[in-house]
């Protein structure tokens, strides 16, 4: 994203009035309003943060400040509104996505997500699982399109686990369809079969306006980078899949400057190691791109280099990193915040049109990591070791020291 990510911009851009609902005392927002540093702020956005659980208050604590800093610049006020989501929703009121929560991020100009689930809460029930209220928000936004952007920033080839050779010039952006495939598809559960075995099932289904909305945001994104889109699938086993090819190539008609493939997923995992810089654009469905997305951040560096941007064709936009809630390394200040950031970066650019502090954000990570700043998660000897806490203060430093060469 941060070379040459698509400056497409899919989603609305209306700017609503901070609106401050009576809620419950547990689920009133924290609010706090943020004054410019230089001049009279000039613009307002409402932004609903859901910090989650595991690192994610940790992530979500580094890339609210780093907002503020970039937005103060810009002349941008935010208004943030903090609402309780995943396992941590579930431990306060009950279930995963509190209806309050959902109604603040629907009412707000953009929604930053830190990462939810962990362990104590692995085993509920499905409609009580941290994970369902995340499909639950998805769904409740319409935010149909992700894009996940792999870039292999030069500072960081060491960190790769692929050869310097294989990982350095690296940059695919996956669009990964979010809303649809399997992850919702009816029927599912569990059963008996006709032996009276116990069975659990789900079913990958996608209709012609899922496909079609997903692949032309792929086409516009692919136009916008190099012009290659390489759509993957299982279209020599599934029916699913099949369909998918059918009409990304009815699709494609409409854009016949981008040069259209088509790859088997297990082949496209394989290519991903072997030579990844064949890809620019990938496209895929909800349960490939999942896979996927997480194979290529590790060429990246490590899963906490890799931001997300999931798009509606209208409200606000959802942003998180792609990395979870990390239960091994949370409350350690282990975490690296750098997804988080970056995704608070496609925030502004994405999700509110603000591309100048968003360009102030990315060029910060890039100081920060040339100054040889490391979280644990991309350290290679030589650089200085730190936690998620002392990364945002450096990425604060940068921020501040970055003005002239971001405008
Ligand atoms: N969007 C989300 O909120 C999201 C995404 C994936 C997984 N999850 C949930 O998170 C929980 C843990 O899942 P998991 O362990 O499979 O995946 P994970 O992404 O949380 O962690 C995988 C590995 O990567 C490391 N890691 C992840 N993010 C990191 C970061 N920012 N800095 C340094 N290291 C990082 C972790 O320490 C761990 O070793 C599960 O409950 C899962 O459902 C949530
Ligand atoms: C936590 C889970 C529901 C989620 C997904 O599968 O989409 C996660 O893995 C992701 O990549 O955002
Ligand atoms: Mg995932």
């Amino acid at each position: 994203m941060i070379a040459s990510a698509s400056s497409m911009q899919i989603n609305g851009l209306h700017p609503i009035r901070p609106m401050f609902l009576l809620k419950p005392a547990s689920l009133r927002p924290s609010r706090i309003r943020c004054a410019a540093a230089t001049s009279k702020p000039s613009k307002r956005y409402s932004i609903t943060l859901l910090p989650g659980d595991g690192i994610g208050p940790e992530v979500i604590s580094v890339a609210k400040n780093v907002l503020i800093l970039a937005g103060s610049l810009e002349g941008i006020e935010f208004n943030f509104q903090e609402m309780p989501m995943g396992g941590s929703a579930l431990d306060l009121v009950g279930v995963p996505l509190p209806d309050e929560t959902l109604l603040a991020a629907k009412k707000s100009d953009a929604v930053l997500l830190g990462a939810i689930g962990g362990y104590k809460w692995d085993k509920n029930e499905k409609h009580l699982k941290p994970e369902t209220g995340l499909l639950q928000l998805r769904e409740g936004l319409e935010v149909f399109a992700n894009l996940r952007p792999a870039t292999v920033l030069p500072q960081l080839v060491d960190a790769s686990t692929l050869k310097k050779e294989v990982a350095e010039g690296v940059d695919v952006m996956v669009v990964r369809e979010l809303t649809g495939g399997i992850y919702f598809g009816k029927p599912r559960g569990f059963g008996t079969n006709e032996d009276g075995e116990e069975i659990g099932f789900n079913t990958e289904v996608y209709a012609t306006y899922e496909v079609d909305r997903i692949a032309r945001v792929a086409f516009e994104t692919a136009r916008k980078r190099h012009g290659k889109l390489c759509s993957v699938d299982k279209a020599n086993v599934l029916e699913a899949s099949m369909f998918w090819r059918k009409r990304v190539i009815a699709v494609a008609a409409e854009y016949p400057d981008v040069e259209l493939s088509h790859m088997y997923v297990d082949n496209a995992a394989m290519q991903l190691v072997r030579n990844p810089k064949q890809f620019d654009t990938i496209m895929t469905n909800n349960i490939f791109g999942d896979i996927l997305s997480d194979e290529a951040s590790m060429i990246t560096g490590s899963i906490g280099m890799l931001p997300s941007a999931s798009l509606g064709s209208s409200g606000p936009g959802l942003f998180e990193p792609i990395h979870g809630s990390a239960p091994d390394i949370a409350n350690q200040d282990k975490a690296n915040p750098l997804a988080t950031v970056l995704s608070a970066a496609m925030l502004l650019k994405y999700g509110l049109g603000e591309e100048n502090a968003a360009k102030r954000i990315e060029n910060a990570v890039l100081d920060t990591l040339n100054k040889g700043f490391r979280t644990g998660d991309i350290y290679s000897a030589g650089n200085k070791l730190v936690g998620c806490k002392e990364m945002g203060e450096e990425v604060l430093k940068s921020v501040d020291s970055q003005v002239a060469a971001a405008v």
